[in-house]
């Protein structure tokens, strides 16, 4: 099955994000390739109108802490959303059933938790190789479609709080 590239979008689609404030938390295990995913959310939210002073980048250990900083950002900080970047290697061990299953199910909860954008933006691949391609290599950045996920779900919240507002709730 062909990858999608994680880079390609319809632009037009992609509301303006000017008035938007984002968290972003990256995890420093496999660095090159999470501070690749990194580079390409700044740049892609930025792209769509988001200012430099409300795009917020925290750094936790690992993908395991991805949830815990991302509910440090929700609880401590007026964000809109907030983007969870890691990159899980499959190693020898099945710690990385264990990690990838914690960062999931913890991305979830929060997102219905906190009712706001909580976008999973971490690898999880079988080789660097496959992280590397996916970082800004032949299948894109997985930071990049990160962000776009989230202007979208940020834009999604609001045209839902306008209208409720209309209807008087
Ligand atoms: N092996 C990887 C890890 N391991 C570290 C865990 O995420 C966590 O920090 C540790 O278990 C302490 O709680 N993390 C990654 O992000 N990627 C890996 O490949
Ligand atoms: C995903 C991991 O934790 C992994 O990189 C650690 O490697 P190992 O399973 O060989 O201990």
């Amino acid at each position: 099955m062909a990858t999608k590239d994680l880079s390609q979008y319809d632009t037009k689609s992609v509301p303006s994000a000017e008035k938007m404030r984002f968290g972003i938390v990256v995890a420093e295990w496999n660095l090159e390739v999470t501070s690749a995913l990194a580079e390409g959310a700044v740049n892609t939210l930025k792209k769509h109108g988001a200012s430099d002073e409300n795009i917020k980048v925290k750094f936790v250990p690992g993908s395991f802490e991805l949830p815990l900083g991302a509910q440090y950002f929700a609880e401590m900080d007026n964000i809109d959303a907030v983007l969870l970047l890691g990159c899980v290697i499959q190693g020898e061990t099945r710690h990385f059933d264990f990690i990838c299953d914690g960062v999931t199910k913890g991305t979830v909860d929060l997102n219905l938790k906190f009712n706001k954008p909580f976008v999973f933006g971490v690898l999880t691949t079988n080789t660097q190789q496959q992280a590397l391609d996916r970082a800004g290599g032949k299948h894109g950045n997985k930071g990049d479609e990160a962000a776009v996920t989230a202007i979208k779900m940020v834009d999604l919240k609001q045209q839902f709080r306008k209208k409720a507002k209309r209807a008087g709730f």
